[in-house]
């Protein structure tokens, strides 16, 4: 069959070189970021064909001078480069590594340090959703998914933290404003990890030229990292230019779809389509996914939910959505919420959504969060002052609604 041309497909960016970066103790029940994370979402997407239709995008590792649009020098070396090179540099100053529990070394008690692989992998990751932001924003490819790892969207300037070393996302982002500041004015990055990106929140605190808005469990600063409250509004130009939809109350109930859906409906799109931005880069973790326990998310998001939400953003920035792997633990449900997600880009069916998510109206929790937020956030964006009063309703309840508005519009 005739490949379409390159710009109606999706591009997908995944390099085994960031499989290397492992704990020397081996031991994947106490390194929940390992590289079968990645092995496993990427055979998936070979095994479904979905790989094959897509456009492998060049993977390469980010270059220093990529590195410190972000991060500090000190930074970027100390964490960039492997012991060869950083005897070049005479790096005596080696990175303040601790002794892990489990024998290995690492840059913090949760986040592992391989001497010689950690560092390309990190690289790696950051270099592979730069250049599909790149490939996206030009319009090369349509859209994109990259497949990698380490996650980046905790790691600071100056620390890395959370398994994060260099902030991908972040680095994309500032390098996308720099190189493409005539054709890219305007950028959002969506979070829907479960966890709050403090890292990405920090660097754009202060520009409106890049809109963070971030749905993660927040439990009023209880849940890892604890950053992310919703009155963080962002400071100086940057002020209404960080929206964090900060879930609170624990797991009674867990979250699920309708009160992702009814976060969508009523915050994300309506914010999303006043800021207009030229792309949209999504820090994709998936450990919202049902299949996570506690610690590491203990929400019931189902993997057709997110490729919902891909959906949803394809409908903006003139379909320009770039989606990078952050956090996602579970197995079968990170491949099988990346398979819906790059079914959603290439413009396929997704799964449907369970009757009884479409169904159910938010939980108490999820009404008081969403009404919080738009309260805060309506002397910014006061289209979401429309539909404060529909927050608790279910998906189909709010799209019976919609529509006889509609009928009766017309
Ligand atoms: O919850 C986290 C996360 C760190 C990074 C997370 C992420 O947001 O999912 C990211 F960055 F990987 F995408 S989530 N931490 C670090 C690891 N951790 C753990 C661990 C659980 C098992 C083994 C080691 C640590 C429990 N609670 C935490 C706090
Ligand atoms: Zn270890
Ligand atoms: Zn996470």
């Amino acid at each position: 069959a005739v490949s379409p041309p390159l710009h109606l497909t999706t591009g997908l960016a995944y390099d085994n070189t960031m499989l290397k970066h492992a704990c020397t103790c081996g031991n994947n029940s106490v390194h929940p970021e390992h590289s079968g994370r990645l092995q496993s979402v990427w055979a998936r997407l070979s095994e479904t064909d979905l790989a094959s239709r897509c456009h492998r995008s060049r993977s390469r590792k980010a270059t220093q001078e990529e590195l410190q649009v972000v991060h500090t020098e000190k930074h970027a070396l100390l964490y960039g480069s492997n012991p060869i090179s950083r005897q070049k540099l005479d790096m005596n100053s080696m990175p303040s590594f601790v002794q892990m529990a489990c024998g290995g070394v690492g840059v913090d008690l949760d986040t592992t340090w391989n001497d010689m692989h950690t560092a390309a992998a990190a690289r790696m990751a950051a270099g592979c959703v730069i250049d599909l932001a790149f490939k996206c924003a030009k319009g090369e490819v349509r859209n994109g998914f990259a497949v990698v790892r380490p996650p980046g969207h905790h790691a600071e300037p100056n620390s890395p933290m959370g398994f994060c070393f260099f902030n991908s996302i972040a680095i994309a982002a500032k390098l996308l404003r720099q190189k493409m500041g005539n054709e890219i004015n305007r950028i959002l990055i969506v979070d829907w990890d479960v966890h709050h990106g403090n890292g990405t929140q920090q660097v754009f605190y202060d520009c409106d030229d890049v809109l963070y808005l971030s749905i993660h469990r927040h439990d009023d600063g209880n849940f890892f990292p604890g950053t992310g409250g919703p009155t963080e509004c962002g400071t100086d130009r940057g002020l209404g230019f960080n929206v964090n939809i900060s879930w609170s109350g624990g797991l009674e109930p867990p979250l699920g779809d309708a009160e992702y859906l009814a976060a969508f409906r009523t915050i994300v799109m309506p914010i999303a389509r006043e800021y207009n931005p030229d792309i949209i880069l999504v820090s994709a973790g998936f450990d919202a996914a049902a299949g996570h326990a506690a610690p590491l998310g203990g929400y019931m998001v189902s993997p057709a939910c997110f490729g919902w939400m891909t959906k949803e953003l394809m409908l903006l920035a003139d379909g320009k959505v770039v989606l990078a792997l952050e956090g996602g633990y579970d197995l079968p449900a990170i491949c099988d919420s990346a398979q819906e997600c790059v079914k959603a880009l290439l413009g396929d069916d997704i799964s449907a959504l369970n009757d009884i998510e479409l169904n159910r109206r938010p939980c108490q929790n999820a009404i008081d969060t969403l009404q919080k937020t738009i309260a805060i956030q309506a002397s910014k964006w006061p289209c979401v002052r429309r539909l404060e009063h529909t927050v608790g309703l279910s998906a189909y309840q709010a799209f019976k609604i919609e529509r006889e508005e509609c009928e009766t519009v017309t």
